[in-house]
């Protein structure tokens, strides 16, 4: 039986959270959400950042009191040496930490408890993960050396460090009420229409999915970037309305999710979120030049197309492969009522386990 979400197994700790944009905003979408779940829990959270430009719309205000956001460049500009390391130190998706900061966790371990050096890793479903979750990396040289480095996996099962899921999300999501919150966002929504909203990367294949959409009312809300441009560049029938959005703070994103049809996301972060959002949702995946990102995807629509009847199974793993290009096969959507009902049902299933931070916190609680 999971614990509680609200279970703190510690005190409240000092928390460093190091984050390098490599590309988009997942990483430091992540890690916004990461630093705003701890904090909630009454934990102190230092945020440390090459580039914060997206907090400005993804953190409502471009931050938040309690969490404290700090810029460092590389490797080698990293924080002042006399920088004090907190409890627990989060390297995201492997960002090197700055060497200077290692030699002052080594100082903090030599005069008292080492801190708890965790990285956290990128989603996936494959089996790797629940292999790889928690493993420990013994550093033998540089300045890090006689510390102990942790591995640190989300994912979709119990023997994984679990999804971010901050308390009382699915309660709110499941709330709101649509006409309301559109009003409110300036969203001008026939009531009748479909809601689908849109956030993908270059080179979906819009235009045939423009086609396949079913012949009904349907207004689509685009997020800025390739969604609104590729939906703008097409000659639209007149039942399909577009709604180009700004960013939106991460909360009104989660938002917006849990008001629409069917939600087309990407990435990490938000392909999480439409998971809470218990929409029927459709992946794009960040794509690798290696290809690696093929079987990414499977694994995952293995894992969510498992408990549906065969023809949502095979509808759903043909328009998610064609969405990203993998399948060659004419775009079609799923039935939308056995597609709702296995959205809600992979969300039961997730709920079962209990949320990442809830999962750190008692990981971080062992290793002390
Ligand atoms: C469109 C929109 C997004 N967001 C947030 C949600 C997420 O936190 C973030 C988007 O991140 P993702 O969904 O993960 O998609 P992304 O494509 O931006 O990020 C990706 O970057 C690559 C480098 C990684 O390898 C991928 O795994 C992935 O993280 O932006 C808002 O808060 N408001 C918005 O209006």
């Amino acid at each position: 039986m999971p614990a509680p979400a609200t279970t703190l197994p510690t005190a409240p700790l000092r928390w460093d959270i190091f984050c390098r944009v490599i590309d988009n905003f997942g990483d430091i979408g992540v890690c916004w959400r990461l630093a705003r779940d701890l904090h909630t829990r009454g934990h102190q959270v230092r945020l440390w950042v090459d580039d914060p430009a997206a907090l400005d719309w993804m953190a409502r205000g471009g931050g938040q009191p309690g969490i404290e956001v700090r810029r460092w460049m590389d490797v080698a500009a990293g924080p002042a040496a006399d920088t004090m390391p907190g409890d627990v130190i989060v390297e995201a998706f492997g960002c090197e930490l700055p060497a200077s900061f290692i030699a002052a966790m080594a100082k903090t371990a030599s005069t008292g408890p080492a801190p708890v050096w965790l990285n956290l890793e990128y989603l996936s479903a494959e089996p790797y993960v629940e292999r790889s979750h928690g493993l420990k990396s013994p550093q033998f040289s540089g300045p890090g050396a006689g510390l102990d480095k942790w591995f640190f996996y989300p994912g979709f099962t119990p023997k994984t460090g679990g999804l971010l899921r901050e308390p009382g999300l699915i309660e709110h999501l499941d709330s709101l009420d649509r006409a309301t919150w559109l009003s409110r966002a300036g969203i001008h929504w026939q009531p009748g229409e479909s809601l689908v909203s849109l956030f993908c990367y270059p080179g979906a294949p819009i235009a045939e999915w423009l086609q396949a959409l079913p012949p009904e009312p349907t207004l689509l809300l685009t997020a800025p970037g390739a969604a609104t441009q590729s939906v703008e560049a097409q000659q639209l029938p007149s039942h399909i309305r577009q709604h180009a959005l700004p960013f939106l703070p991460q909360e009104s994103f989660d938002e917006l999710l849990a008001v629409c049809d069917v939600n087309l996301v990407r990435g990490e972060d938000s392909f999480v979120r439409a998971q809470w959002a218990g929409r029927p949702f459709i992946w794009h995946i960040y794509s690798q030049e290696d290809g690696v990102h093929a079987g990414k995807l499977d694994a995952f629509i293995d894992r969510h197309v498992a408990g549906a009847s065969a023809a949502v199974a095979e509808q759903l793993r043909a328009a998610m492969r064609r969405w990203n290009g993998l399948d060659a096969s004419p775009m079609q959507w799923p039935e939308r009522a056995g597609w709702s009902d296995l959205t809600l049902a992979w969300r039961q299933e997730l709920l079962a386990q209990n949320d990442l931070v809830t999962q750190l916190l008692h990981f971080v609680a062992e290793k002390r």
